[in-house]
């Protein structure tokens, strides 16, 4: 790999049985690729010996080279310059020094009194509205260096490992094993329960930030940047289930049931997920039938029901599962931490529209026994904090003191702003793509990006990210600011509407990417391989954690409700 050539060199390297190209001064042995080439061997002979890479970044995108250079790649041109270590463009000025170690990122009031606060160093592509623009050099009162810490960790993680392979993984319908493990092993996992990081229950520690300086914007990132795959079926792989799954266990299950699952759970050897939907109840939860009837001796509950759309189901050995313990209607619902190992657990994978590696699962529970110990919660108070209702996040908190256990999300917003930031990063990757290839597709003999057209449709993609982006660091800054009570109470109607608000803005850049890839958003892999698995994705997102219509039907019910309590005159 580390050899020198001079393009005599390579130049002699121009038969097929002896193929060499050079690609931004690097040097690629084709010789056993080129009957693999999806483009074709011919078109490689061409080339053969030869400077390509004008034309290889005309065919490809970066991620070709990422998966193929340790595989191909035989050295450089004598003439390569060392690569030179990334310099911050001049105009924003230079990084401030560590923030001070808080729990929570500096609230805007302090920030503001901060004299001398400095905007971070800018960081990535720099494309306009790629990334955040805390990451381009802009002030922000939410993130400090421990932020862009973390931020630079999973991105090179995400670049190196994920990203190449998620094209793969999703034809695959998989992720392989290895992946999940190592979001325990790099700490990813216990940073992802939207509370305070449980070092109690791992010894698995986030490499570039000390538990104690964990918050909900270190959360808010990592969810953020592993998005940045452009894979909603590899996020739901290795966050979907745990996501939704955990907490509730964390929260409401018993001392001994934490203290027996947890510590597997989250060091990546078990996998958990949420378990409540079913055939014939999906935004309605409370009409679900999965039944668990108490055993005469009061030890087990014996489970029979029907579980379908299961994030990661087929590779959980753990269940939170809503079940009816009572009376029809959400007051006769408990949750169980059901085990597979119980026996009379059978999953079956399910074939649908997008996040073909998520898992999506059909469950069906056959007179399951479950101990008492694994009931998460109190008996038929299953929507009770667990899974509230939009009916009980419309109480007002009974004191303005709000008192600890201090998880600061419900379940219900927890999943919807995991929803949200997921979204709004899948809209910058499809902007992303199109601001990158409309600067190098020609039509009309000009490049894409000089069409008005093509930058109106960027204009209205990157105006909706923005906003939507805004109003997610907004509410997740209250969410780090409210106690749970007042979090649920106040911010539910918000957090739909913001759901509903990240789900079509995600739908719209996803359509538009597409109209601007043409041909090869609407062929699988490739140039626009992303963009057309994105636009799949869509519906996965449009649809669960409360539909897009539910969701805006309660941002303005609840909101309401909840400010006439607060004393609203009409
Ligand atoms: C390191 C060298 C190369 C590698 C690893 C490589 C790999 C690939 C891969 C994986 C694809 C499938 C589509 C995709 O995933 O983007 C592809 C397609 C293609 N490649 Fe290459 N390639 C290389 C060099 C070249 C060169 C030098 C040319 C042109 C002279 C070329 C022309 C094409 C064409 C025309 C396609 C089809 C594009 C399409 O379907 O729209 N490739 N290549």
């Amino acid at each position: 790999m580390s050899k020198t050539f001079t393009k005599g060199d390579v130049a002699s390297h121009n038969k097929p049985a002896d193929l060499y190209i050079i690609i931004d001064e690097d040097v690629y042995d084709l010789t056993k690729f080129q009957d693999e080439h999806p483009g074709g061997k011919k078109i490689l002979t061409r080339v053969a010996g030869k400077d390509a890479s004008q034309q290889f970044w005309k065919y490809h995108n970066e991620g070709i080279l990422k998966k193929y250079k340790g595989k191909l790649q035989v050295g450089s041109l004598d003439t390569k310059k060392p690569a030179a270590l990334p310099t911050p463009p001049p105009s924003p000025p230079a990084a401030k020094p560590a923030a001070a170690s808080k729990a929570v990122a500096p609230a805007p009031a302090q920030a503001a009194a901060d004299d001398d606060d400095e905007p971070l160093d800018p960081f990535g592509d720099l494309v306009p509205f790629a990334d955040p623009s805390w990451y381009q050099g802009y002030h922000s009162p939410y993130f400090n260096e421990s932020h862009a810490a973390l931020r630079d960790e999973v991105r090179a993680w995400v670049s190196s490992e994920i990203e190449p392979n998620v094209t793969e993984w999703d034809e695959a319908r998989k992720v392989p094993d290895d992946i999940y493990k190592q979001m325990g092993k790099r700490g990813y996992l216990a940073g992802l329960l939207g509370m305070h990081y449980p070092t109690e229950y791992t010894e698995n520690r986030v490499a570039a930030v000390p538990p104690e300086k964990w918050d909900l914007f270190h959360e808010m990132l990592l969810t953020d940047e592993l998005s940045r795959a452009g894979s909603g079926g590899f996020v739901w792989n290795v966050i979907g289930g745990f996501g939704i799954g955990c907490p509730p266990l964390v929260k409401f299950g018993k001392k001994s049931l934490v203290d027996r699952i947890l510590p597997g759970i989250l060091n990546g050897d078990k996998r958990i997920c949420l378990a409540v939907t079913e055939p014939d109840a999906g935004s309605d939860v409370a009409n679900l039938t999965c039944e668990a009837k108490l055993s005469e001796d009061g030890k087990y509950y014996i489970v029979n029901g029907e579980k379908k759309w299961i994030t990661n189901g087929i590779w959980s050995d753990y269940f939170t599962t809503a079940v009816r313990t009572g009376k029809d209607g959400m007051n006769g619902v408990s949750v169980l931490l059901i085990e597979r190992s119980f026996g009379g657990v059978s999953t079956r994978k399910m074939d649908c529209q997008g996040v073909w590696s998520s898992g999506t699962t059909y469950v069906t529970f056959e007179d399951v026994k479950v101990p008492v110990e694994n009931l998460i919660g109190k008996e038929n108070q299953g929507f009770k904090g667990i899974f509230p209702s939009p009916i009980q996040t419309l109480l007002p908190p009974k004191s303005t003191k709000l008192t600890p256990p201090k998880v600061i999300m419900t379940n219900f917003n927890h999943e919807r702003i995991g929803i949200i930031i997921q979204c709004i990063r899948f809209s910058r990757v499809c902007y992303e793509e199109s601001v990158k290839y409309a600067h190098k597709r020609k039509t009309f003999g000009t490049k894409l990006i000089n069409h008005p057209v093509i930058r109106l449709k960027l204009a209205h993609m990157a105006r909706q990210i923005e906003a939507t982006y805004s109003w997610l660091e907004a509410i997740i800054y209250q969410c780090s600011k409210m106690g749970e009570t007042e979090a649920m109470f106040r911010l539910g109607g918000p957090i739909a509407s913001l759901k509903a608000q990240s789900t079509t803005t995600f739908e719209y850049c996803a359509r538009e990417a597409s109209q601007i890839f043409g041909g090869l958003s609407y062929s699988r892999g490739g140039q626009g391989g992303k963009v057309e698995r994105l636009y799949r994705d869509v519906r996965a997102y449009a649809i669960p954690g409360g539909s897009e219509e539910i969701m805006l039907d309660l941002s303005i019910r609840q909101s309401l409700k909840v400010n006439k309590a607060l004393g609203m005159k009409l």
